[in-house]
């Protein structure tokens, strides 16, 4: 039997990433994937095919919509070629699946494929197609990920009731496409079928998209995406989701708690996603889930059981792969022996629409409840030279800073590019940075990011230059 250092279960960006950081540290690293390519949701139906399609389709909406105003004319008709847009979009997952391997081999990380189950805390018994391996190892990472979550009424038959899994292969542009949920995912996801030519519909039970983000970044992002053909219907309940034939019939109670009726041949299920443990015996090692189904871990990510930790989405917290990722390290580097941390107020959020929204620390929201006093800077992307020059004109920075210390406390973006520009706030909180610190660095021109130091002068002193 092969004996290990450590054992990590799951190769998603959380489990690969800890694998290379053992490694790194000189333990004897195995890594289990009950799949066959490594990388996880992310890498595979998540992350990467996503922005794949988002990147496609914005070029062909560019193409349809916009060149003509570039004074670029295309004699005949743009077409769509959703087979090869899908072809390309599988190349991108499977090249970047197998550099997670490249990287296992160069790190010397033994890879198992095979569906990974406690026999007991120190054995992990691997099966694949009906054979069961055993290896031993010291000490184990659980980091098996998570599933799309679901409504307990809507049967998904993956055809035409459908998860982000199957989005991301539709063999047709839909007609209609109704998205349960107004979060990342359908938003992200519808929008690539409403630049294709779908109708879309966003149906949302709170009353604003993107709930956990700054409310003046739900706002816009809805205020651009209706503008782009999308139609929301917020603070409605979705009773039920019935198929007749090729169709799809939605009933919902709206805000008025009257019964609305959608039909489309589309519907996207996207309510978020639930923890990831089954077939991975947790019990057989004694190791506890929390009432949501997710691994209990402890401040440092160890189970109740001392050898066993467990990190990225089967854990509690945004279930996001950067965040997975920076578990993963912390976690290696607690088990040779150092001390590292994560300051989870500083891992940036970001949705990938056209305009990006990106956040980072507090919003208003929360400075409210938690009664902090703060001021508020903001700067719309339009007076920006970068935007007119491209276009992209929709958005803003806003700046959340200590009403006495100016410290920054939050910031949030919507527009071009803010995807990027979030790395600078983020720079800046984790050095503790005033909002004057922001607004006296030079900030290239003409760039998007001069928003940030727009709004940080607006945030300081209430004084800034392009407005
Ligand atoms: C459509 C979509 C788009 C997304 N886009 C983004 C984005 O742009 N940015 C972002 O930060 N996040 C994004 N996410 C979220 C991101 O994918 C997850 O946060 C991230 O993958 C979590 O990483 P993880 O390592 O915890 O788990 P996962 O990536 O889920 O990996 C877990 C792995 O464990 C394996 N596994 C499970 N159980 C076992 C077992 N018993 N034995 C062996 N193997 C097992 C699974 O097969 C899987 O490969 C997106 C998610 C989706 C669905
Ligand atoms: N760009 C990214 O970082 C990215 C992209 C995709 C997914 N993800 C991650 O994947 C996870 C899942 O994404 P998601 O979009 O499914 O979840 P989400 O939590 O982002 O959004 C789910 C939405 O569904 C709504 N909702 C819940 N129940 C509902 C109901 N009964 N009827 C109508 N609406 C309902 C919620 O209020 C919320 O707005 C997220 O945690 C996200 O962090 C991240």
């Amino acid at each position: 039997m092969s004996t290990y250092d450590v054992a990590v279960i799951g190769s998603g960006p959380g489990g690969y990433v800890a694998a290379i950081r053992c490694a790194q540290l000189g333990m004897k690293t195995a890594i289990i994937e009950k799949y066959s390519t490594l990388g996880g949701t992310c890498l595979n139906v998540g992350c990467i095919p996503s922005k794949a399609l988002l990147d496609s389709s914005h070029h062909y909406h560019d193409a349809i919509k916009h060149f003509e105003e570039h004074g670029i004319e295309i004699p005949g008709e743009v077409k769509l070629n959703l087979e090869k847009m899908m072809e390309r979009k599988s190349s991108v997952v499977s090249q970047t699946c197998d550099g997670v391997k490249f990287l296992m081999d160069k790190n010397k990380i033994d890879v198992y494929e095979g569906l990974g189950s406690f026999k007991d805390k120190t054995h992990i018994n691997i099966e694949k197609d009906g054979e069961t391996k055993t290896i031993e190892a010291k000490k184990t990472i659980i980091a098996t990920g998570s599933k799309p979550a679901n409504l307990p009424f809507i049967e998904l038959d993956k055809e035409r009731v459908i998860t982000s899994t199957e989005a991301l292969t539709l063999k047709e542009v839909p007609k209609h496409m109704i998205v349960i949920g107004g979060g990342v995912i359908g938003l992200e996801l519808g929008q690539v079928y409403r630049r294709l030519g779908a109708e879309v519909t966003v149906v949302e039970f709170l009353d604003r998209i993107i709930p956990t983000m700054d409310s003046a970044l739900s706002k816009e992002l809805q205020k651009v995406l209706k503008k782009q053909g999308v139609k929301f219907h917020l603070s409605t309940k979705v009773k039920s989701v019935e198929r007749n034939g090729d169709e799809i019939i939605i009933k919902a109670d709206d805000k008025k708690d009257k019964e609305i009726e959608l039909k489309g041949d589309y519907c996207l299920v996207s309510v978020g996603r639930r923890p990831y443990t089954d077939g991975l015996n947790a019990d057989a090692a004694g190791v506890e889930l929390d009432d949501k189904g997710r691994v209990k871990v402890n401040d440092h990510l160890q189970t109740n059981v001392d050898n066993i930790y467990a990190i990225g989405d089967v854990v509690r917290g945004a279930m996001l792969a950067h965040k997975a990722e920076e578990e993963g390290t912390m976690v290696a580097e607690l088990i040779a022996g150092q001390k590292p941390h994560i300051d989870y107020n500083l891992i940036p959020g970001v949705v990938y629409t056209w305009p990006e929204v990106a956040s980072v620390g507090k919003t208003e929201e929360q400075l409210k409840e938690e009664g902090v006093k703060y001021k508020e800077g903001k700067f719309p992307m339009r007076a920006l030279g970068r935007s007119r020059a491209s276009g992209d004109i929709d958005g803003l920075v806003k700046i959340l800073a200590d009403e006495k210390t100016d410290e920054v406390l939050g910031v949030h973006m919507i527009g071009a590019r803010t995807a990027d520009l979030i790395a600078e706030a983020v720079t800046a909180m984790e050095f503790r940075a005033s909002a004057e610190d922001i607004s006296r660095m030079s900030h290239a021109h003409p760039t998007y990011a001069e928003a940030v130091k727009e709004a940080a002068l607006a945030a300081t002193e209430n004084r800034p230059l392009h407005i």
